[in-house]
């Protein structure tokens, strides 16, 4: 069994302290050391929270007949309903907040409460527009400020996605896996986790372990991704991370992920790039590394190493290179 350390937690950032210089410098070690940290202090109300549980919640109970019914897949890649056979405890559903039009399907077809729509769009614009703000302080956290106008990354027209997650956790779950560890794929994830019902763990390189995430109602978690891996020329751990039913309840989350430019090429930061430190990773577009990830089933950021920029130099020489201690008889690795 890998050893759980419950007296090491997760790392706060607090959002008002902005623009205190030991803030920003706790933010930059903090995703170098872990990859993630507890958000609080945010402006997004608590209720907006609640009600946008409450719509996960009503969402994932309907009947399966009626979460089958998709949307046309062909015309919106990211909304539909989801089940994975191996990770039974798992179901998610993907709604693509970047036109109007798949949000207007999917009431036409389900037949949900109008409010519920409201709250779906106020919650999306609010956790993108988080979402944006926490990158832009990490670019600054990096470089300092004032930032020249030409450097400050568009975040507000990166690609984002939306999904409503239910684990259905219940008695005979228990020790069960609901997600198995992974990366997430992006550049950084605003997740909103159940506030009552316990089970994110998140992987500490510098402990070799996983540490369990405590709810805190009214707060998000935010993760780097492997976007942000890349971005930051290997500096920020895209922190592996995995849900583990311990409770006999059903749990939600509701996940933002800010993914990565539109239209362009991922890419090494150049604040992170000198002679002692050559680029790691050449340029790719975001949607064939996900395609990668999909394809191969590399979904802990392995399939990064196909991005190297000098594939002989393998990570597994890396020290902090993540070996599990448990999970490791069998393949627990499974598209999310
Ligand atoms: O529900 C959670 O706590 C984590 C969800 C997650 O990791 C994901 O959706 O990628
Ligand atoms: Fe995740």
């Amino acid at each position: 069994m890998a050893k759980m350390m419950s007296e090491i937690s997760v790392p706060v950032i607090d959002l008002k302290k902005f623009p205190e210089e030991e803030e920003y410098n706790k933010l930059r070690e903090v995703c170098e050391k872990w990859g993630c940290f507890r958000l609080v202090n945010h402006d997004i109300p608590g209720s907006l929270m609640q009600e946008m549980k409450e719509v996960a919640i009503y969402v994932l109970s309907l009947p399966s007949e009626i979460k089958k019914c998709k949307v046309d897949p062909s015309k919106y890649k990211r909304t539909g309903h989801m089940l994975y056979t191996h990770q039974p405890l798992f179901e998610t559903m993907g709604i693509d907040l970047g036109s109007p039009q798949p949000l207007n399907d999917l009431f036409s077809q389900w037949d949900l409460p109008p409010q519920h729509r409201h709250t779906i769009e106020a919650y999306g614009k609010a956790t993108r527009e988080l979402a944006v703000n926490l990158a832009k302080k990490i670019q600054e956290s990096v470089l300092g400020l004032p930032i020249a106008p030409e450097e400050v990354l568009d975040f507000e027209n990166w690609r984002c996605e939306f999904k409503l997650n239910k684990f259905k956790f219940s008695p005979e779950a228990i020790g069960d896996y609901g997600l198995h560890w992974h990366t997430d794929g992006g550049f950084l994830t605003v997740l909103q986790d159940d506030d009552e019902i316990a089970g994110l763990e998140a992987w500490h390189s510098p402990s070799n372990c996983f540490v369990p995430v405590t709810p805190a109602p009214g707060t998000f978690f935010i993760n780097i991704g492997d976007v942000g891996h890349v971005w930051s020329n290997g500096r920020f751990e895209n922190v592996k991370h995995q849900v583990k039913c311990n409770v006999e309840m059903p749990r939600h989350s509701i996940t933002t992920f800010l993914l990565a430019p539109m239209d362009r090429n991922v890419e090494v930061g150049k604040e992170f790039v000198d002679s002692d430190h050559p680029p790691l990773f050449g340029p790719f577009k975001f949607e064939s590394y996900a395609d990668t990830r999909r394809a191969t089933n590399l979904i802990a950021g392995e399939a990064l190493d196909f991005l190297r920029s000098h594939p002989a130099e393998n990570t597994s020489e890396d020290p902090k290179r993540f070996r599990p201690t448990e999970n490791t008889s069998e393949d627990p690795k499974v598209q999310v």
